[in-house]
């Protein structure tokens, strides 16, 4: 389980999370959502450890990700903004770089090299550098990379934008399988159609702290409303929003 307890943060005197609280339950994917701005990307890297809150903590597996980070890495695996491939390395010596870093070795190492090429359809790419690599490809490494430790949590910010129909689908079938394997999901997304898809869990954040949080239809039966989108456009945006909405001529 992920918990995220009262994390505050400003940038420049601006306050970007204030009291942000919420969990992430294990076997379970989440969603976090949020309008352009909201703070996800923030509290996503504060959980991942790349950020400092300024108060606050984030709990991994009941690790605190400040104070152990070596710790929490272990039980982690990121799939952020698709940047930091090792342009120089092919895919197999960039995954066995980060597989060593996490500690494997021998045996270990060669089986969990092999299950990511096989679970991520990595054949083609495996001897190949990674330098000039498209958007698609580069998610698929980031994956791979992500997973070849087999962390119970896995934190994804925006996996699917830039992708095409086969790459976003190969993402969601990777992670309905870890959902059933019992790793703790969270990804945010600016996409219903995949939110209401995936998620057992949304949550929806505005000014910095979650708004709301529910099934997809919990969402939909609390704001009253007949679809996600609308739910989420109520909750995140407010009622001043809706208005004006609903008042732009046709
Ligand atoms: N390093 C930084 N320095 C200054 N301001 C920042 C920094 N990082 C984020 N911000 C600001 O914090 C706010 C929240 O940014 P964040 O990237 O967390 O939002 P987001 O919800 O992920 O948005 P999007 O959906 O557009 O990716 C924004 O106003 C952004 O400009």
């Amino acid at each position: 389980m992920i918990s995220v307890e009262s994390v505050d943060k400003q940038f420049a005197g601006r306050q970007v999370l204030n009291a942000c609280s919420f969990t992430v339950p294990d076997g379970k994917i989440t969603a976090l959502l949020g309008a352009n701005g909201a703070g996800k990307t923030t509290c996503l890297r504060i959980m991942t450890g790349l950020l400092r809150a300024d108060a606050g903590r984030v709990l991994l597996g009941g690790v605190d990700v400040a104070r152990q980070p070596m710790v929490a890495r272990r039980q982690l695996g990121v799939v952020g903004d698709r940047e930091g491939l090792y342009e120089r390395l092919t895919v197999a010596e960039y995954l066995s770089l980060f597989a060593r870093i996490q500690g494997l070795a021998g045996v270990d190492l060669k089986r969990a090299l092999q299950a990511v090429r096989e679970e991520l359809e990595l054949d083609d790419l495996w001897l190949r550098r990674t330098r000039g690599f498209s958007q698609g490809e580069r998610m698929k490494v980031s994956l791979a990379r992500a997973l070849v430790h087999r962390p119970q949590h896995l934190i994804l910010d925006e996996p699917t934008r830039g992708l095409d129909v086969l790459a976003a689908r190969l993402l969601r079938r990777t992670l309905l399988r870890l959902r059933a394997q019992g790793t703790t999901i969270l990804f945010s997304s600016h996409v219903m159609s995949e939110v209401s898809e995936l998620s057992d869990r949304v949550l929806v954040m505005a000014g910095g702290r979650i708004v709301g949080g529910g099934s997809p239809d919990e969402l939909i039966q609390k704001s009253g409303c007949d679809n996600l989108e609308d739910s989420f456009v109520a909750l995140a945006y407010g009622a001043a929003t809706d208005r004006r909405t609903q008042e732009e001529p046709a």
